[in-house]
């Protein structure tokens, strides 16, 4: 018989929240034009408050956050044959369907990943080809970095690291991305200005549909050159959209309302992950535990890792997801209450505490 769901706790990811009342008053309410014969003024009013917090010239609203990394990847490597440097973590390299090799023709070269989300900066700078070399290379364009890096569980890029790779990318002639993603989260973390930590990046996409709850979109920050450059690429991939007023009214309040509530999230987080690393059969590295993102490790048992798990789970409304074979990932938003927290610890427990009966 399947236990009765008592509840639903959605931590596949915070892109799962669902529009606030104050939200869904704002998009009913928003002003709006066609952004592509002219400027939606409320666009306009996100842009120019999301360029202003990341202390860049330009900004440009995009429908997902991998459009926004596609056109800043495409702006910046903009001859036949570039090359971009990135970590072989990273979601522009995982996640985003080779989107810049397959509609940019540009060539990826990563760099490893380190536990704590960087790339080694001597790598980097080994990585790099350059246009005086030899006949047979690409020539590099591009760094990108990832601030928060997902899938090394949401660690944060120090500053020191983001500034040195800026350097690096100077002194080669390159320019400097940044997947800001989560960069909200990144911001509250540290206790450092979105400005300051992304003061050395030519670009920048940030996600207003995650952490901050946003129920769409992403906005790239460049200089004005750049946005430019972006807004015909967007238009190109079919994103040049007509009253986004309505999403861009809706990410406004989550600009406004929701970034105070992330440090909740980090603090839920940290609970959750000491909660789940007290469950003996399972671990957790409770210090990881930077923002948002948790990894549970589970025992390695051929007849039930992450997939049976996440199924197990789902029967009792916990919903997470498998990040590799033994391993689940859970993410926090700010529609996760504290007693859902408890309800959560309290279905790992009956899934964990015992070790599983011999499957028939
Ligand atoms: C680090 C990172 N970058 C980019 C994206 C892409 O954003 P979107 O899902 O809006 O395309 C995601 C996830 O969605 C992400 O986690
Ligand atoms: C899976 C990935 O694309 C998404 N950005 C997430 O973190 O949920």
């Amino acid at each position: 018989m399947v236990t009765p769901v008592i509840r639903t706790v959605d931590l596949r990811s915070d892109t799962v929240t669902k529009p606030t009342e104050s939200m869904r008053s704002a998009m009913a309410n928003a002003e709006v034009d066609d952004d592509v014969l002219g400027n939606d003024p409320t666009a306009v009013i996100l842009e120019r408050e999301v360029a202003e917090i990341a202390g860049k010239e330009a900004a440009m609203f995009v429908p997902s956050g991998t459009m926004g990394n596609l056109i800043s990847v495409l702006v910046h490597c903009d001859e036949r044959g570039s090359e971009v440097i990135l970590g072989d973590d990273s979601h522009i390299h995982i996640y985003e369907n080779g989107g810049v090799s397959s509609l940019g023709g540009v060539h990826p070269r990563t760099v490893k990943n380190e536990e704590d989300g960087t790339m080694e900066i001597s790598s980097i700078e080994a990585a790099v080809r350059s246009p005086k070399g030899d006949l047979h290379y690409p020539v590099t364009k591009l760094i990108c970095l990832e601030n928060t890096q997902a899938n090394c569980g949401g660690r944060c890029l120090p500053i020191e690291y983001i500034d040195k790779v800026g350097e690096l990318a100077k002194k080669h002639g390159l320019k400097l991305h940044i997947d800001g993603a989560r960069l909200f989260n990144a911001s509250v973390a540290l206790g450092v200005p979105v400005t300051r930590i992304v003061q050395a990046a030519d670009s920048v996409s940030i996600c207003l549909s995650k952490g901050i709850g946003a129920p769409v979109g992403s906005v790239i920050v460049g200089s004005k050159s750049f946005i430019t450059k972006a807004r015909w690429l967007r238009k190109t991939l079919g994103g040049g959209m007509r009253q986004i007023g309505v999403l861009c009214a809706a990410a406004l309040v989550a600009l406004r309302e929701n970034v105070a509530k992330l440090e909740d999230d980090h603090k839920k987080a940290k609970i959750l992950a000491e909660g789940l690393n007290r469950i003996e059969r399972l671990k957790v590295d409770v210090a990881a535990v930077e923002t948002n993102i948790i990894y549970v490790d589970l025992p390695k048992d051929p007849k039930f890792g992450a997939e049976d798990a996440c199924k197990s789970l789902e029967v009792l409304g916990v919903l997470v997801i498998p990040q590799t074979t033994f391993r689940i990932r859970i993410v926090l938003h700010h529609q996760i209450s504290d007693s859902d927290l408890d309800y959560v610890l309290s279905c790992f427990e009956k899934l964990f505490s015992s070790v599983p009966e011999e499957k028939a």
